[in-house]
Order: structure tokens, then C-alpha cells, then sequence
């Protein structure tokens, strides 16, 4: 049996807008209310999908939110028509429109934990949605995110779908984006690295000050049971909370890892060495890879501003590996600079291929949050959603239904026009089709 790890990138909805919603996020921050591109935005996404499928590798799609998100803000007393409801969010609650506006399911790094069948006590692929819980706009995706994955995974046979944890944040989760995957095969038993940046019931552990730890170490744990892990496959690993207060809001902005290669910056974790000790113990027969980054080498600013670590380290056909990076990276010398020296050390990373995704990056999210890694044998391939999976037909039908329902420009007063709502719900309605999702936005479930 032949095993892959797929790519399911998000999809950028035609909403797609900088809003300023994400406090810790550096970019989202810095960049509100500037005017957004949603056309290029989904473009650059499409692009870089295409290329990992020119490169040999299976690619997917997941679809993106219904939005604006009306049901949320009429369970937020607004009443009337659908522009009495805009026009009404807008005047007296601007930052919920925004919030049921967001284009920010395209990071789908943060969409849900997946563990493959080989680490699963049913041996089964394991889904859970993240509750998302610590920022409003991404805590109202979970519900349709979960649909989304049923209609693309559908065969229980294979796949277990688990619904999000309880919505508190002592059980915020924040999904794929804190959990990375060590194994020496994709079809062996791994090791699954679960990061935490707090833990909502041991006082010992030290936090962030200033910006929000947005994962739990018992949100980790209570994925890790629902997924069948066992102790010899769960790691859990506590993020150093100063880099959390330098804008590491997620653990792949810091850390990155591919089979037996492990890529990070030396202030990524409260205790590396530890880290690595517990690796190498629980992977005795995987010749693991320890790419450490030295804050000398790139400091922790520069490799925020470039994401450095929010690249995708994929595995190509012949075996050798290939890193997927922003052109943030190559812009930034002291990163370019250690990209290159990377190639010339005795790693299975061969090369590196840069992506324009800065309509993503200025809201934070890079190569890596825009997909969510799904390893796969070729029986589970063959059970997904055959439409979802990206070929040359599919990349030029997303293109033209891009051109035919995309604006060039969103900005926030663009928001409060009621033909938004119906451009967007038009644009998804046919979307729904295109991939055969069946019904899985709420406007679709209505009457
Ligand atoms: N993995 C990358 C996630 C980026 C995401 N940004 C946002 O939601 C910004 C939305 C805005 O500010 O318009 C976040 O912080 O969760």
C-alpha cells in the first residue's frame, strides 16, 4: 500500500478583508482596515496549489465559510432584512460585521487535528474541528467546518469525524497549527507533537504576558484521547511563552516539521533539549533531522515578518524534500541566507520554491496556514471526495468562477453594501457544486 500526505488548502472566500481582529497576530494588527484584494487573494492560493500538484503531489481543496455569517449577527439581536441587519451591525457593533464578515477559514492549517489511520487505535483517519475560541471571528467556524470535512471525507469506513471541544478557553484549540507529525514513512506510526501555550489547570506553567496563549495543554490532551493516541505517540510540548509575546500566536510560525525532519528556532519551546531527547526516544529507529535556527543566525523578528517556519516542508516522488516559503523570505537577507545554506547540508531538503501568498501574509497566515495535511493510503485517497481533489480542469473552473464573482477590493465600507451578501452566497452556491459538497452552508438549508 502506497501512502502520501494531501494538502487541502483553504480556498480564500470572496470576502476575503483585513479586519485587525487577531490581538497577538503582528500582521492582522498592523494592516486593519487597509484595503484587501479577495480576486488575487484566492489567485495566489489557487497558484501555489497548482504548483504542488506540478510537482507530483495530490492537492485538495476545502471550501470556504459562508459569509457574512447572518445567522450570528441576528443571534446578536439584529433584525430585518438582511441590509437592515448590516446596516444596523454597522452603525452600533462595527467590530461583530467585521467578525461575520472574515475570510479567515482560508487558513485551514487551522480548520481541525488530523491523525492518520497508522496512529489510530481504530485505524482510522481522526478529524476534529477547532473550537477556535480565543477570537471571535474564527470561534463562529467550527459548525461548517465540520460539514465541509464530512462532505470531503466522507466514508466512515475510513474516516471518524469528532465534533469540536466544549467552546471555552480552557479547552481553546486552535487545530493542525499546533500539531506537527514526525514519522519516517508516512504509513508508519509517527509521533504526534501537540505545542501548548498555557494550561488552564497547573499553575506551575508559565504564560505569555502580553498576548494570548490561544491553545491549552488540556485541549491538546482531550484531542489526543478522541483520536485513539497513545502515550507513545502524543507528545505534549509547552511553547516558550516570551515568543508568544513576540507574535509566535501559533506554533507554525515557529516550528515546522516533515517526517523525520524537524525545523525551528532555538526559542520555539520552554525546554529543546528536552524536546529532542523525548523525540529521539520515541522514534528510535527514524534518522531524524534536527534543523535548529539560531537566533544569531535569524532572529526572532525576522523570522516572524518573513515566516521562516510557516513553510510547508513537503515530501516530492524521488523521496527528497522540498520547501514551499513565501517571497517574505527571500526578502529578508538573513532568512534568504539561511534558506541557501539549508541546501547545502546533508538533509533530504533539496530546494526551496517561493510563493507571492502576501495577500494571506498580511493578514499572518503563510504557506503552511493555508493547508491542512491529510496523510493518506491510496484506499483512503480513492474515499474523498474525488471533486476536491485539484487537476488542471478543476484549477481553471476555480479560476474562472474566481473572475466571475470576486472583487479587486474590499474594504470596510464595501461591507455594509447588501449585494455583498448576495455576490458572496451566489459565488458559494456554485462553489458547492463545482467540488459536490452538497448543502453545506446554512443559506443553503433554509426552507
Ligand atoms: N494560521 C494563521 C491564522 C491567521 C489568522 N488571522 C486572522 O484571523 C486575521 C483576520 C483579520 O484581522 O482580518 C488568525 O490570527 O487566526
Amino acid at each position: 500500500m502506497k501512502h502520501y500526505e494531501v494538502n487541502f488548502d483553504g480556498l480564500v472566500g470572496p470576502t476575503h478583508n483585513y479586519a485587525g481582529l487577531s490581538f497577538g497576530n503582528v500582521a492582522s494588527v498592523s494592516n486593519a482596515k487597509n484595503q484587501s484584494n479577495p480576486r488575487e487573494a484566492a489567485k495566489q492560493g489557487l497558484a501555489k496549489m497548482k504548483s504542488l500538484t506540478d510537482l507530483g503531489l495530490t492537492q485538495g481543496v476545502l471550501a470556504p465559510q459562508q459569509r457574512p455569517d447572518l445567522t450570528t449577527l441576528r443571534r446578536l439581536g439584529f433584525s430585518g432584512t438582511d441590509a437592515k441587519v448590516l446596516e444596523q451591525a454597522a452603525l452600533r457593533c462595527p467590530q461583530a460585521l467585521l467578525a461575520c464578515y472574515s475570510a479567515s477559514s482560508m487558513w485551514t492549517a487551522n480548520a481541525a487535528t488530523v491523525s492518520p489511520s497508522a496512529d489510530t487505535q481504530d485505524g482510522r483517519v481522526h478529524f476534529t474541528p477547532a473550537n477556535l475560541v480565543d477570537k471571535f471571528h474564527r470561534s463562529i467556524e467550527p459548525d461548517v467546518t465540520g460539514a465541509i470535512l464530512k462532505a470531503t471525507f466522507h466514508d466512515s469506513k475510513y474516516f471518524a469525524h469528532h465534533q469540536h471541544l466544549p467552546s471555552h478557553t480552557d479547552f481553546g484549540d486552535e487545530g493542525a497549527a499546533n500539531h506537527t507529525r514526525l514519522c519516517q514513512q508516512y504509513g508508519h506510526a509517527g509521533l504526534e507533537l501537540f505545542v501548548y501555550g498555557r494550561s488552564c489547570s497547573q499553575n506551575e506553567h508559565l504564560q505569555p504576558h502580553k498576548f494570548p496563549a490561544r491553545q491549552t495543554l488540556e485541549a491538546s490532551q482531550a484531542i489526543a484521547r478522541l483520536h485513539g493516541l497513545d502515550e507513545e505517540t502524543a507528545l505534549f510540548i509547552q511553547q516558550n511563552p516570551a515568543v508568544i509575546d513576540q507574535g509566535v500566536f501559533h506554533n507554525d510560525v515557529i516550528a515546522v516539521g516533515n517526517q523525520n525532519v524537524f525545523f525551528y528556532h532555538e526559542q520555539a519551546f520552554l525546554h529543546p533539549e528536552q524536546l529532542c531527547q523525548d523525540i529521539r526516544r520515541l522514534l528510535p529507529n527514524t534518522d531524524l533531522h534536527f534543523i535548529q535556527v539560531s537566533e544569531q543566525q535569524v532572529n526572532l523578528a525576522d523570522a516572524v515578518k518573513s515566516y521562516l517556519f510557516n513553510t510547508q516542508i513537503v515530501t516530492l516522488n524521488n523521496g527528497t524534500m522540498a520547501i514551499i516559503a513565501p517571497t517574505d523570505c527571500q526578502e529578508t537577507p538573513a532568512v534568504k541566507a539561511l534558506l541557501d545554506d539549508i541546501l547545502t547540508r546533508n538533509t533530504p531538503i533539496q530546494q526551496v520554491l517561493y510563493f507571492d501568498v502576501k495577500q494571506s501574509m498580511r493578514n499572518g497566515g503563510g504557506p503552511a496556514c493555508l493547508r491542512l495535511r491529510v496523510a493518506l493510503s491510496d484506499q483512503e485517497l480513492s474515499a474523498v471526495n474525488p471533486n476536491t481533489l485539484l487537476d488542471d480542469t478543476l484549477f481553471n473552473t476555480l479560476n474562472q468562477w474566481v473572475d466571475k464573482h470576486y472583487r479587486d477590493r474590499l474594504s470596510f465600507d464595501d461591507l455594509k453594501d447588501p449585494s455583498l451578501i448576495t455576490e458572496s452566497y451566489t459565488a458559494l452556491d456554485e462553489l458547492t457544486y463545482i467540488l459536490k459538497l452538497g448543502s453545506v452552508y446554512p443559506f443553503q438549508q433554509v426552507g
